[in-house]
């Protein structure tokens, strides 16, 4: 039986906890994200915790005991302000419009949830990544959002797919920007002994 439980539906993550060799199941919260802080790092934490509680809240205590539920949240910050998912073609060409030719900061909150015996460990951070984005013609923006990457993802690129073309550097970590800050993951399921 998996001891490790993905609360998200992003194919990103899916990927990232596959790629360290992480045995997992899958179950998404069809939880509103509503969200009550006001700062990015703590609105993505806020938001990560609530997609892991909802996941554990509909499993039966004896089933989520020995396991370890894990939720995440990204964003892009530009200015303060932020920037999700967009809404449709017009929103992705103006955030792709504010990003280009400067850098901005993507934050992912993690939350993992271990439910050891009657007890519940957790753990709930916010990583930040700066991201430098070279300068773009409103030309290689359309074309851009025409090969269909913006629309799922927060700040309306994915820096794992064409937007690479756009990335003059970043500082910290790029899983945390394509979703999931993995070495974070691995090393709390290595102190709780779950990496196995
Ligand atoms: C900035 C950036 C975001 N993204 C993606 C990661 C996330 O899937 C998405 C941000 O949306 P989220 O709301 O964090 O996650 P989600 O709705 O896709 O999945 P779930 O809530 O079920 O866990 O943007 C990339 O894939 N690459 C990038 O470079």
């Amino acid at each position: 039986m998996k001891k490790v439980i993905l609360a998200s539906s992003s194919p990103r993550r899916r990927e990232l906890l596959a790629q360290i060799g992480i045995e997992f199941d899958v179950r998404v919260s069809e939880q509103e994200e509503i969200y009550y802080s006001t700062v990015p790092e703590e609105i993505v934490k806020e938001l990560a915790l609530l997609k892991a509680e909802h996941v554990a809240e509909n499993m039966q205590e004896e089933e989520r005991a020995g396991k370890v539920i894990i939720g995440a949240d990204t964003v892009v910050v530009q200015d303060g302000r932020i920037l999700g998912k967009p809404q449709g073609e017009k929103e992705a060409f103006r955030m792709l419009k504010e990003l280009q030719g400067r850098s901005h900061e993507v934050y992912t909150g993690t939350a993992l949830l271990y439910f050891e015996g009657k007890e519940k460990k957790t753990v709930n951070r916010a990583v930040k990544t700066n991201v430098y984005v070279h300068a773009m013609t409103e030309g290689e923006i359309q074309a851009y959002i025409a090969s269909g990457e913006p629309l799922d993802k927060a700040g309306a690129y994915g820096i794992q797919g064409k937007f690479a073309a756009f990335i003059e550097r970043i500082e910290g970590d790029y899983y945390n920007v394509v979703g999931l800050p993995v070495s974070l993951v691995y090393q709390c399921l290595k102190k709780w002994n779950l990496t196995g």
